[in-house]
């Protein structure tokens, strides 16, 4: 569905060249739910913005649906739905209307479109709000109807560019839902951007991390966490020389395990460690080093960043949006 070659883009901003994306190889089977995930920056939306033939590759190959980006830029567009990111102003047409005259635009007759409508209007949980001007519907109603909207003319495939930003967590949860509804029900591709872990985690059946504009790692999230983050062991003592003493332990029975001491607090990444905390725990006590308490954590995508690069996507996402922008 999706197949990328080396493909680039540089942006001239005052003279210096900012690498967006560099030499991306990228393969997105049919039936895919595929999320790029990156911290703010990372060249996700520069990606997307190429594949869906808003922007021209500075060099490199990208085949979406079949046809070349740069040599059939309207095949491609004929056969993919494109969700930006946020939609601006509000609307004074009906929520229904505005989709109508979507499918009109497509070329649709006013029965097909009237049809579809009504069938994602159903899929997408839109029945109550259907016929209220847009401007008056919320956030994730909003949202529900962007994706309705690119999903009018049925493309075989659907880019979503940070499909919940500015949602909050319920409507994040919801939205999410709807997507996986979708994809079950309609059997469309769907390639979407996020830098919100627990998003690509739960909704993504593969996440490909993107950073500086380089693919860094593509798997499932399970298989992502096994290979590149074990558990997370946080124990805390009363004492810095107990935690200390329980370092140099913890070395000896976990083998290959990575500790970080900070203060009073250990932490241990290693594999299985839900199964090895209690003979830790052992090792402590035979050692007379009381601990005050202990958290076993499952690894999470930040996890698997961290590991990858050294740094949080958490963080990095948090002191996001600073960059420079030209036309
Ligand atoms: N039109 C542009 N002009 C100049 N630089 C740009 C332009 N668009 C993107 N960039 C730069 O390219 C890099 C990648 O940006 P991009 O928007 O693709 O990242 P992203 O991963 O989508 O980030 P975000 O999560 O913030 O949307 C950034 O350094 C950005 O400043």
């Amino acid at each position: 569905m999706i197949r990328t070659s080396g493909l680039t883009r540089h942006f001239t901003v005052k003279k210096r060249t900012v690498e967006a994306v560099r030499g991306l190889d990228l393969t997105v089977d049919e039936g895919e739910l595929v999320a790029l995930l990156g911290p703010n920056g990372a060249g996700k939306s520069t990606t997307l913005r190429m594949l869906t033939t808003l922007l021209r590759p500075t060099s490199g190959t990208a085949e979406v649906a079949g046809r070349d980006v740069t040599r059939d830029p309207r095949g491609v567009r004929a056969r993919i739905g494109y969700i930006g990111q946020g939609n601006g102003a509000g609307h004074s047409q009906r929520a229904r209307d505005e989709l109508l005259s979507q499918g009109r635009a497509y070329g649709m007759t006013v029965a097909a479109a009237r049809a579809r409508a009504d069938e994602l209007v159903g899929s997408l949980d839109l029945g109550a709000v259907a016929d209220r001007v847009v401007s008056s519907l919320s956030g994730g109603q909003r949202r529900r109807l962007d994706i309705a909207m690119g999903l009018i003319h049925a493309p075989e495939l659907l880019f979503l560019d940070e499909p919940s930003t500015g949602l909050d967590p319920q409507n994040r949860a919801n939205l999410a839902e709807h997507v996986r509804r979708l994809r079950a029900e309609q059997g469309t591709t769907m390639v979407l951007t996020t830098h919100y872990l627990e998003e690509a985690d739960q909704l993504a059946e593969r996440v490909v991390v993107i950073d500086h504009g380089r693919v860094i790692a593509d798997d499932t999230p399970a298989r992502l966490k096994a290979a590149h983050a074990g558990d997370r062991i946080t124990l805390e003592f009363d004492h810095e020389q107990e935690a200390e003493r329980a370092e140099a332990r913890a070395l000896g029975i976990a083998e290959g395990a990575q500790t970080e001491r900070t203060g009073t607090r250990l932490e241990i990444r290693i594999d299985g460690g839900a199964r090895l905390t209690p003979k830790l725990l052992r090792g402590f006590d035979e050692a007379h080093i009381p601990v005050a308490s202990v958290e076993v954590a499952r690894p999470t995508l930040d996890d698997v960043f961290l590991n990858l690069t050294g740094r949080s996507l958490r963080e990095e996402s948090a002191g996001a949006g600073t960059q420079e922008r030209a036309a």
